[in-house]
């Protein structure tokens, strides 16, 4: 179930307050801004801190009111719904989680499901499903109380609570703000595994780039006074950054970030030649290539990158502090084989071949047409 969000010229002013000499100023966090989140899509709002991410998600489920412009979902008004009704509807994870410290792990869960009158039996098996789903088994944990539980552990929890009732729409406020960098990526992979599997529409809001273009389907980059600088897919806003503001918040990295995003491609591949009645069997092209380490065609050029690099072989994308693309430059050997999916090698790739493919997987997505908002266009 997922539902179709649209922002339209949404405005939030927050309230001038007096200033010393008596001059009000009120705090403009969104200008005017339109967007459009279709159903079933993961969309990362990124920006620097104060830019108006959280007043934009909170717009959405109400916890703040439009100064002006409208939120529709599913083409329905949002002004126009009973604002406590229209949260239970809304699936909403902050990073400190907000659990009932004094309620068992089960009981926060099952509180959206109470609310609306779920019966006993429905809710415990909800709570148990959704336990199990963010890897923490209700005979285990649903008798904890929050504070007998890790950090990551609490967002889990957050999250299960938040998908309890199965939601059309779910809001993800810098979730992952509170955990250490390891288990950040961690949460960040079986969230991305949870969210395929259940279909709701998210908007996550995020500060990290990184983030934004390993879990959205597409992001958006705003700046100061929720101006949206650019929407499209991730590959897109870091191939082709739509303003100067875009360039400056994806930073240098922005190679090194595609790497996961882009594929090896059979193009890219150095082949090893004809095979044939006395040109070689495929155990003899095989073996000029014994010895090094191999990824699958269509695997994610982060798994060639990081062969290369380090020579240790293949699988680990690059983590923070990883080499810079100078792939090969290491004690690397060189060259990856690369197999097809029956595992038979289909030729090897080297620096350049990487450094093309990851030319051509950026000139494969959409330019910017006119600057903000082409995202909408590229649908
Ligand atoms: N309740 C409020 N009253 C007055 N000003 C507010 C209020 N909430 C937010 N603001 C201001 O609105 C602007 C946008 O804030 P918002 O929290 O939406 O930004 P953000 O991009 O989510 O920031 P961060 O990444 O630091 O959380 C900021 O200048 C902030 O100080």
């Amino acid at each position: 179930m997922s539902a179709r969000i649209e922002l339209d010229a949404v405005r939030k002013a927050y309230p001038a307050r007096r200033s010393r000499g008596g001059a009000r100023a009120e705090t403009v966090a969104v200008e005017s801004l339109s967007l459009v989140v279709e159903p079933g899509e993961m969309l990362a709002l990124v920006g620097p801190s104060g830019c108006g991410k959280s007043t934009t998600l909170r717009m959405v489920n109400r916890l703040v009111e439009p100064s002006s412009g409208r939120v529709l979902l599913d083409g329905v008004d949002t002004a126009t719904l009973d604002p406590v009704r229209l949260r239970r509807g809304i699936g909403y994870v902050i990073q400190d989680v907000g659990l009932l410290p004094h309620r068992t792990v089960a009981a926060n869960v099952a509180t959206v499901p109470r609310l609306l009158g779920w019966d006993r039996r429905r809710t415990s098996e909800r709570v148990g499903a959704v336990l199990e789903l963010v890897g923490l088994p209700v005979g285990a944990y649903g008798r904890r109380f929050p504070h007998e539980l890790s950090g990551g552990e609490r967002q889990r929890v957050g999250v299960a609570r938040a998908l309890a009732t199965d939601p059309p729409v779910l809001l993800l406020d810098e979730p992952f703000g509170a955990v250490d960098p390891e288990l950040r990526r961690r949460l960040q992979a079986e969230l991305a595994g949870i969210l395929a599997e259940i279909g709701s529409t998210v908007v996550l809001v995020t500060h990290d780039i990184d983030e934004a273009v390993r879990l959205g389907d597409r992001v958006a980059v705003l700046s100061r006074g929720g101006r949206l600088e650019q929407v499209a897919e991730p590959l897109a806003v870091l191939a082709h950054p739509a303003t100067a503001r875009v360039r400056d918040f994806v930073g240098d990295g922005a190679s090194l970030r595609m790497l996961p995003l882009a594929r090896v491609e059979r193009a890219d591949v150095t082949s090893l030649g004809p095979a044939g009645p006395g040109i070689g069997a495929a155990d003899d092209r095989a073996e000029g290539v014994a010895g090094l380490p191999s990824v699958v065609l269509g695997a994610p050029l982060s798994e060639a990158f990081a062969a290369l690099a380090d020579g240790v072989g293949a699988g680990r994308p690059p983590g923070p502090g990883a080499p810079s693309t100078r792939a090969g430059a290491g004690a690397g050997p060189g060259r990856v084989a690369v197999t097809d999916a029956a595992g038979a090698v289909v030729g090897t790739l080297d620096a350049d071949g990487v450094l093309a493919a990851l030319r051509r997987a950026a000139d494969a997505v959409s330019r910017p047409a006119s600057g903000a908002n082409e995202g909408r266009a590229d649908r």
